[in-house]
């Protein structure tokens, strides 16, 4: 498989690739064009926040599997539009937060001890000692918008520096504030009002895009605003304003509204503004962390186990993965069979558990399914895609479960209606993990999912069976095997053959033509 990696991570992650038996091509700062010629035959992406992955990279990237990120920002990548082509988005949550952490601690001190300016006067010749009184963060309040990853990290490290806090952020509870010794404020302004310092730690999002405008700026009086989580969440130039004539006391920026930042950013002209160039997660632990655990992502991914950090795919447990595996094709293989067979505009899709399948966790099981469901209608359908896709046609999707089961130890089946009809067929595992078909709609067979099926409806009548094996041996059709199941005798009956090539339209045209064959599927199956 071909990986390419459009910003730099670490040698760690490129050697783990390489070590997987995959082909990394590196190719840094590269855009537009380029990047999808690039990315044209290449089957994973790795990108930090420096390449723009939009949906005409997903045009152009056919055989794109999974795009990751060595990082936790995801706000460069159109999570819509992978979804769209199916392909997976991850990101490294982990790796880097204490890296971000401690840069957010060192910028405060920057600023509130105005240790860059410093140092460049002292570099420059001049000991400017009486120029800079500085502020300690001991009993000030610290306002942090945004207590995730990052945030509990800068509390803890915060607060053992003597620091009050109080948090806004309107997706956890007091409780949890509490556990890092924060005061949970539910309003915005006030937690401004009330901090001497205010961190930011949220992810750009529509919801976050601009939070922090002149409005809120004005209520930072002689404060301090510290961003290492997005540029974009603060406005710039309000910022400028706001710290160069306004109330506040200083600002430290690692993050831009536009990355490299422009020359003629007004935040270059303010002294009291300390800028580093987006620097949070630029430590040695930090990045191979990220680099590593994106490259075992992508590895997952190739290999088709759970992709941990999946932002837009089912994820599973690891511990559990080896008990959901054997049923995904499975599941994959009755929802493809039962599609074909109603072979009608589907309006709704059932997939229900019975038994030990029950007791897990079967997201990515109900994504194989509808896969299937969707595989003869649409060209390019995964476990990714497939949810939002029955979403996008107004297919309704439903899952059921119970524990209780009457003839096998698990049963999986997938019920497809189109509204006026609908059609279930169910599937088991035998010992060994071996897929069975075992009941197709409403009859009780014993089919082996794999390679070319045919189920025929017909008359249950002598030498039917006979004769669709001489028009497939008339053909050069070999019957690898084959089950008949009957309603009752002379009445309807259903065949499901396996046979070694798939059967052409003018072959099933001649079994159509007698009057006792009511109707004939051919389904071509991938072998699991
Ligand atoms: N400067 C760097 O190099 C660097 C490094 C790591 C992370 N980051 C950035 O830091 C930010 C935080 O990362 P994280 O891993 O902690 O994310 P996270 O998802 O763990 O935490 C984000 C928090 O923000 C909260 N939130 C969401 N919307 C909010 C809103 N409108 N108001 C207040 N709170 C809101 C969420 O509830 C959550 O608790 C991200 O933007 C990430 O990209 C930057
Ligand atoms: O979101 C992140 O992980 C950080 O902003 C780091 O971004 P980077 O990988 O581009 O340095």
């Amino acid at each position: 498989m071909k990986v390419l990696v459009t910003d730099p991570i670490d040698d760690a992650g490129l050697d783990r690739l390489r070590e997987a038996g995959h082909e990394v091509q590196t190719e840094y700062e590269i855009d537009g064009d380029d990047l999808l010629a690039a990315v044209a035959d290449a089957n994973a992406l790795i990108v930090r926040s420096g390449t723009d992955v939009n949906e005409a990279v997903f045009e152009a990237a056919e055989d794109l599997v999974i795009v990751g990120r060595a990082g936790i920002g995801v706000d460069n990548i159109d999570i819509e539009a992978a979804t769209d082509h199916g392909v997976i988005v991850a990101n490294a949550p982990q790796g880097n937060v204490r890296a971000a952490a401690e840069h957010t601690v060192a910028m405060a001190f920057a600023a509130a001890r105005w240790i860059p300016q410093a140092h460049t006067r002292l570099k420059a010749g001049e000991w400017a000692k009486s120029d800079y009184l500085g502020r300690e963060v001991n009993n000030k309040t610290l306002g942090i918008v945004g207590l995730g990853r990052v945030g509990q990290e800068v509390a803890k490290r915060l607060d053992s520096l003597g620091m009050d806090l109080v948090v806004f952020d309107p997706y956890i509870s007091e409780e949890r504030a509490a556990q890092f010794g924060a005061e949970l404020i539910d309003d915005l302004d006030e937690c401004l009002e009330l901090a001497d310092f205010v961190t930011i730690h949220t992810p750009l999002l529509p919801e976050t895009e601009n939070m922090i405008g002149s409005d809120e700026l004005e209520l930072l009086d002689d404060g301090f605003l510290i961003n290492c989580a997005r540029g974009g969440i603060v406005d710039e130039a309000a910022l400028a304003e706001a710290v160069d004539n306004g109330p506040m006391a200083g600002a430290a920026l690692d993050v831009f509204a536009e990355e490299p930042i422009s020359e003629d950013s007004p935040l270059l002209d303010v002294d009291e503004i300390v800028v580093t160039p987006h620097l949070g997660a630029s430590t040695e632990a930090a990045q191979e962390n990220v680099a590593v655990d994106t490259a075992d992502q992508v590895i997952a991914a190739f290999n088709d186990e759970p992709v941990l950090n999946a932002l837009n795919a089912p994820s599973v447990d690891e511990t559990a993965f080896p008990r959901i595996k054997p049923y995904l094709g499975l599941a994959e293989t009755a929802g493809k069979i039962a599609a074909n067979l109603l072979g009608e505009r589907i309006e709704s899709v059932e997939v229900h558990y019975e038994g030990d399948i029950a007791g897990e966790d079967v997201d990515l099981v109900t994504a194989s399914a509808l896969k299937g469901v969707f595989t003869p209608l649409e060209w390019q359908v995964n476990a990714v895609n497939a949810p939002q896709l029955a979403e996008d046609r107004g297919i309704d999707v439903t899952e059921s479960k119970t524990r209780q089961t009457d003839d096998f130890q698990s049963l999986v089946s997938v019920t497809v209606e189109d509204g006026d009809k609908e059609l279930t067929v169910s599937g088991t595992l035998f010992a060994g993990d071996d897929p069975r078909i075992v009941r197709i709609d409403g009859y009780r067979v014993d089919a082996i999912p794999s390679g070319h099926m045919v189920v025929a409806r017909n008359k249950d009548a002598p030498g039917v069976i006979g004769f669709i094996g001489s028009v497939l041996g008339d053909n050069d059709i070999n019957i690898a095997g084959m089950f008949n199941a009957r309603e009752t005798i002379g009445g309807e009956a259903l065949t499901v053959y396996n046979l070694d090539v798939d059967v052409p339209e003018d072959v099933v045209a001649q079994l159509l033509a007698d009057d006792r064959i009511t109707d004939i599927t051919a389904i071509t199956l991938d072998d699991e």
